[in-house]
């Protein structure tokens, strides 16, 4: 079964680290370090350390190509990037050392064409093979209409591939209104991409839950609704459930959404039962949250937090 992930606007991200963030002051900035990210990017990544065959596309600025050329190459992911002149966009991450917690600073990134679009779409289009698993995950280029993910997944599916998708505001409003036969099998959004879609805070677990229903009943096989620290919830036709993450240390929670989407891919590709995939997905979660950057650890190791993690039906 061949895996591929799409990611139209990825980005080095840049973490900074801040004895503490005071906005409006002068900070002196503790260290700083880079790595080739993006939300598809990452999701290959993981894949990648877990051992699975991988490939990844989408569109990357020829002029900052080193950290992604030299991040594919030394993880074995196959590289179907299209180039296109200037600069893949840097996104700041502050992180305060204090409270452990992370600023996001996601830039706009590059804008790209019609002809660009259809380039990578002929690239994507050929790796979607029938049974494969296409991840379609991130912002999309300022330049892109909000339909582009749902016209896409209505493409990946008529080629018989399954498709997950990690995508919020109008882009994920757009893939949930597509027609039938247009849905992602599965999505994963967070908390707040969940209140954006429903329209309204959704405080009560009961209310999450109930979100996450209706996306079901609108023909999604698989909504997974991340919940940070609190885990994540996972709603499927084999019931509902509440994963817990294990105590972790924690490195870096840039890039966990990412790592969770990887390791529910990872149990889509070994058709594991609904509370074996979202141990796995916690899994890859918490074993990435102790590393920075999009890095794993080994397969021992990640098993080994799968089975420490809880899951409670909620049913
Ligand atoms: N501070 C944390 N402590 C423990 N686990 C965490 C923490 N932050 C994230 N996680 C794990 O990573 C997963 C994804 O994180 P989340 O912040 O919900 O995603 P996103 O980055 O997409 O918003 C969570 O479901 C959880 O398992
Ligand atoms: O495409 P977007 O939505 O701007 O997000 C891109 C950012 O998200 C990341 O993929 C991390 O995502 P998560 O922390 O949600 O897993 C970064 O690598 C990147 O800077």
């Amino acid at each position: 079964m061949t895996i591929s992930t799409l990611t139209l606007n990825p980005a080095i991200d840049q973490t900074v680290t801040l004895d503490a963030l005071k906005p409006g002051s002068v900070h002196r900035a503790r260290s700083v370090w880079s790595d080739a990210g993006g939300k598809g990017v990452n999701v290959a990544c993981c894949l990648a350390d877990w051992g699975l065959p991988v490939a990844a596309t989408g569109i990357l600025g020829q002029d900052n190509a080193a950290p992604f050329t030299q991040t594919l190459s030394a993880k074995g992911i196959d590289d179907r990037f299209v180039w296109i002149p200037g600069e893949t966009r840097t996104n700041l991450k502050l992180l305060d050392a204090g409270t452990g917690d992370t600023t996001d600073i996601n830039l706009p990134g590059l804008d790209i064409g019609p002809s660009t679009l259809e380039a990578v779409r002929a690239v994507l289009l050929d790796l979607a093979r029938d049974g494969s698993l296409v991840v379609l995950a991130g912002s999309l280029p300022r330049s892109l209409p909000p339909e582009t993910y749902a016209r896409l997944t209505g493409e990946v599916r008529a080629r018989g591939a399954r498709v997950v998708l990690d995508a919020s505001g109008p882009a994920l409003a757009a893939a949930l209104a597509a027609g039938p036969g247009a849905l992602p099998y599965a999505i994963k959004p967070n908390r707040h991409e969940l209140e954006e879609w429903a329209g309204r805070p959704l405080g009560e677990p009961a209310a999450l839950l109930d979100a996450a229903r209706r996306l079901q009943a609108l023909g999604i096989a698989l909504v997974c609704v991340s919940l940070g620290e609190a885990g994540a919830l996972f709603v499927s036709g084999e019931g509902a459930l509440h994963a817990f993450p294990p105590a972790t240390r924690v490195a870096s929670t840039v890039g966990a959404g990412d790592a969770l989407v990887a390791g529910l891919v990872a149990g889509l590709h070994d058709a594991l039962p609904l509370p074996e995939l979202a141990r796995r997905a916690l899994a890859f979660a918490a074993g990435k949250l102790s590393r920075t950057g999009a890095n794993l650890p080994g397969r021992e190791t990640v098993d080994g937090i799968a089975r420490e993690i809880r899951v409670d039906p909620l049913d």
